[in-house]
This record gives structure tokens, C-alpha cells and sequence, in this order.
């Protein structure tokens, strides 16, 4: 087992990193939360026996659970939803040592998550990623929320969990789609924070896509490594540094909002968006195509979009991306290259280069 550690002081927590020791889990959970008697398993329909045995290891350190099942997908990231996991709380009922916890993919954990910050004013959370996008990203780092209409994860807090308890077996059975979207988010972390590891990715995609256990092992640990990084340097987004890890999610929400929760994945959505995101650095001269390229071959090597889709209006998209949390006044941000490794948040691009961009 491996263990990333991330500091941040009261909040600090493990992540425990695993692909052979399942029964490792209860001493984890026990130790991540050392007086729970209760807790609220939040998981999907398609996951629904990883929480089986995940509330037999809370049962047999002590902690009795009840299971509350959502269905698959983004649509379920909705307030509804939300207060139907206040219902299953008040009606176990949980108390302040009450823990959630979130077994499944981006949507369990951000849901499952908001409800663990708001309820009785916050309960402890243990993350349980089932997918790769919510072992590499989504359970680390305390985002929780639900989406809006006119927006994604427009309605959320920062609640960092107790642990993260990741079983890289999980991705042996992980639909071929969700884990080549979880691949959108690894490339991100080449892009904005380290080029050997984008050139560790480029020589080793075919033993990736071959889901080589040991592979697996290092770029889920790599990732969550790198995302610890950022997080423990500026926790809630304060100092502009978290920022860089919105890499290609300004256009990615404009896809996932306009296209309708669910048309894509979320990794799909990302994949496209840091394509057009790069575009956008090329066309203010803050890079050479070469970079661009380079994440074009990567991405599609992974099977993904690098594009959106010609049907969603672009007037449409820009709309959604002046409410993205980035934006001040109305006027957009981004998060664009500089070099491979490297970004910048940039204030305002003008409006008629993202139409130019969205257009091509
Ligand atoms: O953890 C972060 O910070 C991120 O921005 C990581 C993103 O990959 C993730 O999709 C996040 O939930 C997006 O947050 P949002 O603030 O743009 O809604």
C-alpha cells in the first residue's frame, strides 16, 4: 500500500493507495474516523456491490451503515437528489460523528460530499473512488457540490474528506468509456504542472489502455500527488494557484451545460476543452502549435474528443462560461499554457477569440 498525504494542517488526510489489499480498507476507515458509530454509504446503481463491501468493513470495526443509491450519471448531481440524502440522514438519524461515505465515481462523491458539508453543518466524509476520474481527481481536494441548470457545480462548498481509500482493482472492470474519460484528467496534470510526466504518458498509452496494473498504480498515484500540491498551497481557490487545475473546464462546462448533463462524460468534456483552451494560448501567441499538437495526439491516442460538437450554438457556450466560478464581471479567465508544465490564469480574452476558437 501507498500512502499520499495531504497537508493541510486540522484538515490533513491520507490516501491510502492500494491494488491488493481489500480487507485493508476497515483499519482505514477506522482510523480516518476514530469515533464513528454511524455512517450513510452514498453509491451508484452500477456500483452497488463495491458498497456492499465497503459497509461489511465499516460493520466489522463497529460503524453500522445504512446505503443510500443514486442513479448513474450526471443528472443525478441535482438538488433533488441532494435532499433525498438529507432524508436518509435525518431518518438513520446521523449525528455530528455521523460519517458519508462516498463509494463510486465524480458524481457519488461531489453529491455525496455536498451532503456530508452541509448536513448539521458537516459531517466526516471517507472517499471511496470507484472510477478513474474520482480516484485521480474528484475525491481529492474537498470540491463538493451539485450542478445548476445554468451551470456546472455552480452550487457547492470545500469540505476536505477524512481519507481516501483508493483500490486501483476497481478500474480491471471500469466501462472502456469512464476510464478513458478518467484519462482527460491525467493528461491535465502533464499539461499544467509536469512534462515528464506528459512524456511518461505519450511512451506508456498503450500499456495504460491495456490497464497494466502497475501503470495504473503510478499515474493514479502521480496524479493525486500533483493535485495534493495545489491543494495544500491554496486550499479553497483563494490565491489564484488552484486555478490551474481548471485547465480546460471553462470550455469543458460550456459542453457538459449546453450539450445537457450527460452527453458527455465529464472527461470528455475536458479533453475537448483543453484543446480549445490551447488554441486560445496559440492564438494570443503564449504558445507554439507543437504543444497544442501534442495533447491533440495524446488525447486522441486515449480515444477522445478534442472538439466540441458542431450542434451546440456558440453564443450558448459563452454564456455559460461568463458564470463560470473563474470569471470576474462578466469577463472571462483562463487557465492557458505557457509551455508544456506550465500555466497562467489570464483575464480577459476577449469574447470574439473564444467565438473564433469555438468556430475552427
Ligand atoms: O479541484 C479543483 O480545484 C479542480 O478544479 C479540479 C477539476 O478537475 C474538477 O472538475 C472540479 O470539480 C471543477 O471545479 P469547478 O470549481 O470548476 O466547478
Amino acid at each position: 500500500m501507498q500512502t499520499v498525504r495531504v497537508n493541510l494542517g486540522p484538515r490533513s488526510y491520507d490516501i491510502a493507495l492500494t491494488s491488493t489489499d481489500p480487507a485493508g480498507f476497515a483499519a482505514f476507515a477506522r482510523r480516518a474516523a476514530p469515533k464513528a458509530k454511524l455512517a450513510l454509504v452514498v453509491t451508484d446503481a452500477n456500483v452497488i456491490s463495491h458498497a456492499s463491501t465497503v459497509a461489511s468493513g465499516l460493520q466489522s470495526v463497529g460503524i453500522h451503515s445504512q446505503t443510500a443509491v443514486v442513479p448513474a450519471g450526471e443528472a443525478s448531481k441535482s438538488v433533488a437528489r441532494l435532499e433525498a440524502l438529507y432524508d436518509a440522514l435525518a431518518e438513520l438519524p446521523a449525528d455530528r460523528g455521523t460519517l458519508v461515505v462516498a463509494v463510486g465515481g465524480g458524481v457519488v462523491g461531489d453529491l455525496g460530499g455536498f451532503a456530508a458539508a452541509t448536513y448539521n453543518r458537516g459531517l466526516p466524509l471517507l472517499m471511496v473512488p470507484t472510477t478513474l476520474l474520482a480516484m485521480v481527481d474528484s475525491s481529492v481536494g474537498g470540491k463538493t457540490g451539485v450542478n445548476h441548470p445554468k451551470g456546472k457545480n455552480l452550487i457547492g462548498s470545500f469540505h476536505q474528506p477524512a481519507g481516501v481509500w483508493i483500490d486501483t482493482a476497481y478500474l480491471a472492470s471500469l466501462p472502456d468509456r469512464e476510464f478513458r474519460s478518467g484519462l482527460a484528467e491525467v493528461v491535465k496534470y502533464g499539461v499544467i504542472q509536469d512534462p515528464e510526466f506528459f512524456e511518461y504518458l505519450e511512451a506508456n498509452a498503450a500499456a495504460i489502455l491495456a490497464r497494466r496494473p502497475d501503470t495504473l498504480v503510478h499515474i493514479v498515484a502521480r496524479s493525486c500527488r500533483l493535485k495534493a500540491d495545489v491543494v495544500e498551497q491554496d486550499e479553497r481557490e483563494e490565491t489564484g494557484l488552484r486555478a490551474i487545475l481548471n485547465y480546460g473546464h471553462t470550455f469543458a462546462h460550456g459542453y457538459e451545460t449546453v450539450g445537457g448533463y450527460g452527453a458527455w462524460l465529464h472527461g470528455e468534456a475536458v479533453a475537448a476543452g483543453m484543446v480549445g483552451e490551447s488554441r486560445l494560448a496559440e492564438r494570443l501567441g503564449r504558445i507554439p502549435v507543437a504543444v497544442t499538437d501534442r495533447q491533440v495526439r495524446l488525447l486522441t491516442a486515449f480515444g477522445l474528443p478534442i472538439a466540441g460538437k458542431p450542434e451546440w450554438a456558440t453564443e450558448a457556450l459563452i454564456d455559460v462560461m461568463r458564470r463560470d466560478k473563474k470569471s470576474q464581471a462578466g469577463k472571462l479567465r483562463f487557465v492557458l499554457p505557457t509551455r508544456l508544465g506550465h500555466v497562467e490564469l489570464v483575464d480577459g480574452v476577449s469574447e470574439d477569440l473564444v467565438r473564433e476558437v469555438l468556430r475552427t
